[in-house]
């Protein structure tokens, strides 16, 4: 028999994973977070002699027993990397014949779970559309694969780009109650009651109700059970006595969603399929996720001056103002930041202005609840999106012919005071 070191030298021989040799890696010293069975660091990855360095992430296993882990992880990785929100890996980086790093992209904006509680960012609804709609596209993939991600959690979503773009990290690395508490990293929040109760193991059901208790957490940006500090606690409240979240004074459009995602019953929840047709329609919506998201303080972000100077220009890189918060039934919803289209008990971030909150609460202006599961309420939602773009293309080119009519307008005063000239020049 094979002794456990050939073993592991044979994995890494493996023509599946890319091996990446020491002088290929240039170590920062920069770590980027500790999991279960390993540690990240940051490095810089120079693929060959004459390419450019590029920044990268190496996840380290913490001893041995779990170098097999690491490796494991890197095939799956190598068979679903190839979706936009799914991390690239470059290979497995040979330290010896027995350990290893995973060399992975480096997503320089870091996780979700750090975003939730950094009161410097804040972002909007819009943006709330779009890392769930990436989230949900990469699940997706992995159900179409029938691959379960197992491990949903804020802590394995990743972002860069400005906090545009998010990609899930961390797979097949099954994280079992005990391991999970035995390091210290806090409750799984976001296992399902039937896999806390040991009814039956991970499905993709179960991926649904972590997308569930996600969404509340970017929504509400808090802790979803702040009274729960222990597993046996979760256990009994979630999957004993069937509690959740606190109630989010939100749109129900959202609330029945997320809530729907949760359900004890994996059988209501929705497919990851419908999640994504979801989330397309929020997104159209919403359709602002792509601004830039800066650090700094809130007040920064929607200072009033600033947006009259984006409407000018129509820049699309300005802070979390969106610039179309004009429709009717939406009207400023897509400037307000999340947090403030929700009434948390922990208090919010000011909102940019009160009156459009009201509007947007104003139950004539609501639009439907999006169920999938419904053809006809789909069916109105669906046209209510089509209307909103209509509207929205009326809009549009309202503007442009406003700014034609302006451009004549100056030609026009340009004429005016080139007659004058004339008039006084005839007159010399
Ligand atoms: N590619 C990456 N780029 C930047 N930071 C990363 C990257 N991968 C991981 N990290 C950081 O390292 C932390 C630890 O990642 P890791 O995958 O080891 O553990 P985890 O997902 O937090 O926990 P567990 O393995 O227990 O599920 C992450 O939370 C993240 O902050």
């Amino acid at each position: 028999m094979n002794s456990p070191a050939k073993r592991e030298s044979s994995i890494f021989d493996t023509t599946e994973i890319p091996v990446i040799k020491s002088d290929q890696i240039k170590g920062t010293g920069k770590s980027l977070g500790c999991g279960t069975y390993g540690y990240v660091e940051k490095a810089i990855y120079k693929p060959t002699p004459t390419s450019e360095a590029i920044d990268v992430a190496i996840k380290y296993a913490s001893n041995q027993k779990y170098t097999r882990t690491l490796i494991n992880e890197a095939k799956i990785m190598m068979t679903l990397m190839e979706h936009p929100n799914v991390i690239s890996i470059y290979g497995i980086y040979k330290i010896d014949a027995n350990r290893c790093g995973l060399v992975m992209e480096y997503m320089d904006c870091q996780s979700l779970a750090e975003l939730l509680h950094n009161n410097n960012i804040q972002y909007t609804i819009s943006h709330f559309a779009s890392w769930m709609l990436q989230l949900c596209s990469a699940v997706e993939f992995f159900h179409s694969y029938n691959q379960i991600h197992r491990d949903l959690k804020v802590q394995n979503i990743l972002l860069c780009d400005h906090y545009r773009t998010l990609k899930l990290c961390d797979f097949g690395t099954y994280t079992a109650l005990k391991s999970t508490m035995t390091v210290g990293l806090g409750t799984p929040v976001t296992m399902s009651p039937e896999v806390m109760r040991g009814d039956k193991k991970y499905d993709m059901k179960s991926d649904i109700y972590s997308i569930g208790i996600i969404m509340w957490q970017i929504l509400s940006r808090q802790e979803p059970y702040p009274n729960v500090d222990s597993l046996a606690q979760l256990v009994y409240h979630v999957a004993g006595n069937n509690n959740r979240p606190a109630e989010l004074q939100c749109s129900y459009i959202l609330s029945g969603f997320y809530k729907r995602c949760w359900h004890q019953n994996p059988e209501i929840r929705p497919t990851s399929k419908e999640a994504v047709e979801y989330f397309t329609l929020l997104k159209k919506e919403y359709p602002h996720g792509d601004v830039p998201l800066k650090i700094g303080k809130a007040e920064d972000h929607l200072d009033v001056s600033n947006r009259k100077n984006h409407r000018r220009t129509g820049s699309d890189t300005f802070g979390i103002i969106d610039s179309d918060s004009e429709i009717p039934g939406l009207r400023g919803v897509r400037s307000q930041s999340v947090a403030a289209i929700i009434t948390p008990s922990r208090p919010a971030p000011p909102p940019p202005t009160t009156s459009t909150l009201s509007s947007f609460q104003d139950p004539s202006l609501k639009p439907v609840e999006p169920d999938v599961r419904d053809p006809l309420s789909f069916q109105i939602y669906k046209d209510h999106m089509v209307e909103l773009e209509t509207f929205r293309n009326i809009k549009q080119l309202q503007q442009t012919i406003l700014n034609s009519k302006h451009e004549k307008l100056k030609k026009w005063q340009l004429l005016e005071q080139l007659k004058i000239l004339e008039a006084a020049s005839q007159h010399l």
